[in-house]
């Protein structure tokens, strides 16, 4: 028997957050590409024209490839390895903080919206007895659960300064949702993960939990890199899940 979409031994769902609750995956996409922009293009001297291969301008691409899921301070590192680019410390740092001004700048502009059918999947998990966390690698996981209104349904939040905190490792290492489980006292193969990035997909597959439900919002190759990733399924919203209950 399947309940929700899911196998019917899952008694704990873990659900990424952004791209998978709130659509805010594109805020952080967008702050990234105008903090990278800005570090490629100072990089070059300011000569846009005539920059050399491994300073051409951020693509969302990358941001899926390197970026996405990530931990801050991973996404940058990662990023600039892709390109062979080494940078001290502070460079990174400020790479990051920039993007973290440009994101909580159009979270205070434009506010956060829940997905409507990610609404309705939490209502009828909560009304199923399924038990609810949250494992996102972002620092600002807290205040765009607030900002959205999901507060209410989560038990309890594995966010970006738990990983910093405890010194875990951040997707696509399993460690965040392993600590997700344990903390929701349930061993992984009874909780399913719910990811947008590929990264996040991978965790799942690595902590070997027992359903990896991959949420394809951006088309192109995702929905097969997901599975090639090893995704148990893959949708393009939660309520597809409901549509057999
Ligand atoms: O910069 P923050 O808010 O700590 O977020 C870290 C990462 O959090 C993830 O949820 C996003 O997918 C990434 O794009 C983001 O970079």
């Amino acid at each position: 028997m399947w309940v929700l979409g899911l196998p019917d031994d899952i008694t704990v769902a873990l659900f990424d957050l952004d791209g998978v609750l709130t659509d805010t995956a594109s805020v952080h996409r967008i702050a990234w590409t105008a903090a990278f922009d800005d570090f490629l293009t100072e990089r070059a001297g300011g000569d846009i024209g005539g920059r050399t291969d491994e300073l051409r301008p951020f693509t969302d691409q990358d941001y899926f490839d390197y970026v996405d899921g990530r931990p801050r301070m991973d996404g940058v590192r990662t990023f600039l390895a892709s390109r062979g680019l080494t940078v001290d410390e502070a460079t990174a740092s400020a790479v990051a903080d920039g993007k973290n001004t440009a994101f909580l700048a159009s979270l205070e502009r434009d506010g956060v919206t829940a997905y409507p059918g990610s609404v309705r999947y939490l209502h009828a998990a909560r009304d199923a007895g399924l038990h609810i966390a949250v494992v996102t690698s972002s620092r600002n996981g807290e205040q765009v659960l607030e900002a959205a209104g999901l507060s209410e349904f989560v038990e309890r939040r594995v966010d970006g300064n738990t990983i910093v905190a405890e010194q875990l490792a951040g997707k696509p290492a399993p460690d965040s949702y392993l600590r997700g489980a344990e903390l929701m006292g349930v061993a992984p193969a009874a909780a399913a993960v719910f990811e947008d990035a590929i990264s996040g997909v991978e965790a799942g597959v690595a902590g070997r939990f027992g359903y990896v439900v991959g949420i394809d919002r951006v088309g192109g190759g995702q929905s097969d890199a997901m599975t090639t990733a090893g995704a148990s399924i893959v949708v393009t919203d939660l309520d597809e899940l409901l549509a057999g209950d």
